[in-house]
């Protein structure tokens, strides 16, 4: 299997499934000296663990990242970063009923077809919670951008609507909420609307909107390796993403020139930001603004019609421990995919001039 792998010179590698011994990685290309705040890293791996509200799946795990190279007396070596998480709280059962069975729109067909032999138990490798380690990488990412600041926060669930811009939030109500709704009245709707979802056993999607300040200019590769394109397919590997648009994304198709265009002010900033921090596939220093949609779990507490392996008609209803909404958990995802493209532009843009 291919596609493991993410970055250049800052690259990433991950291993594992859902319900196997562990899932882990390997960093290569971790600059030596970095000193690591493992603190901060098990503080991002919290973010998004399972099991750490009433809105979320109820699989328990602790996410705890056991460093096995890479780091000495508190500091990178510059030599492979390699690190476990176990899996602790798999219920393979679960997933007895789906061995010869595809759940719609889950990846069981696509993954039995290609490879004929498929891991189910909980998706296997399918499933987000390979995610985990996007995020410790993207914590040590984080680390290493020093000044960037990269904030993610729940900017739609279903119908319900963040309606505030960007400068009229308090960040620092992000984590007050198990939505992460930077909006606390907004929050308490799109909670309920959680709660109410997945007590009819199923499911709704949402929009993640992502704000990157402090950015330098000139991050980012011309042609074929834009930043924005990168953070796309960055955005896109990510499980359930249906959507990627950065500045004024889709609705920019509907405006004028007149109306679009990001007019300079002296110092080089602009008073606009339709371009969302980026022209030419490169920073311009302005706030870096995109937003990413998930598209609803699929995996339903209700019955659905389905095949099986024979090809026959078949009704099933999932089982197991399940996130509503995938949304809340999504966010230091996000977050962590966005560090692990900035990091490589970042090392990179040091080779741009002498
Ligand atoms: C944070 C997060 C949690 C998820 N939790 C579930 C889940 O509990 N059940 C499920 O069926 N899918 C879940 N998904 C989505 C599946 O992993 C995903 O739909 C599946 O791998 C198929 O890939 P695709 O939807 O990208 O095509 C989750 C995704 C994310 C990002
Ligand atoms: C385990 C995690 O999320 C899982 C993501 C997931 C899926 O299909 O993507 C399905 C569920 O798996 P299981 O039923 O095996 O617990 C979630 O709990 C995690 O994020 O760490």
């Amino acid at each position: 299997m291919a596609g493991n792998s993410f970055g250049n010179l800052f690259r990433l590698t991950t291993f594992g499934e859902s319900h196997g011994e562990a899932i882990g990685g390997i960093i290569d290309g971790c600059p030596a000296g970095l000193k690591v705040d493992l603190e901060q890293i098990q503080a991002e791996m919290d973010r998004r663990k399972p099991g750490q509200s009433a809105i979320v799946t109820q699989r328990k795990e602790s996410d705890t990242v056991k460093f096995l190279s890479g780091i000495f007396e508190g500091r990178t070596t510059g030599t492979p970063i390699g690190f476990v998480i176990e899996n602790a709280d798999q219920k393979s059962k679960d997933y007895s009923h789906i061995k010869d069975v595809y759940r719609p729109s889950h990846a069981d067909y696509t993954y039995d077809q290609k490879y004929g032999n498929r891991d189910y138990r909980g998706g296997g490798r399918s499933s987000a919670r390979e995610t985990a380690c996007r995020v410790a990488a993207g914590a040590i990412a984080k680390q290493l951008l020093q000044e960037i600041k990269i904030t993610a926060y729940t900017s739609s669930v279903g119908e319900i609507k963040l309606q505030k811009q960007f400068q009229e939030l308090d960040l620092l109500e992000i984590e007050k909420n198990p939505v992460r709704c930077p909006d606390p009245e907004t929050a308490s709707k799109m909670e309920a609307f959680i709660k109410e979802i997945r007590s009819q056993g199923d499911t709704v999607g949402g929009v993640v909107e992502c704000v990157i300040s402090n950015v330098p200019v000139g991050l980012g590769e011309p042609v074929f390796d834009k930043l924005h394109a990168k953070l796309g397919a960055a955005m896109l590997s990510i499980n359930a993403v249906k959507g990627f648009e950065y500045g004024s994304g889709f609705a920019g198709a509907t405006m004028k020139g007149s109306e679009h265009n990001d007019l300079f002010n002296p110092d080089g900033s602009t008073k606009t930001n339709h371009s969302g921090g980026i022209q030419g596939g490169i920073s311009n220093g302005m706030n870096i603004v995109f937003r990413v949609a998930f598209k609803p779990v699929a995996t339903l507490i209700q019955k659905q019609q389905t095949i099986n392996k024979a090809g026959e008609e078949v009704e099933m209803q999932g089982k197991g421990r399940h996130d509503p909404c995938v949304v809340p958990r999504a966010i230091p995802i996000v977050e962590a995919m966005a560090a692990l493209v900035l990091v490589d532009y970042y090392l990179l843009n040091k080779t741009s001039r002498i």
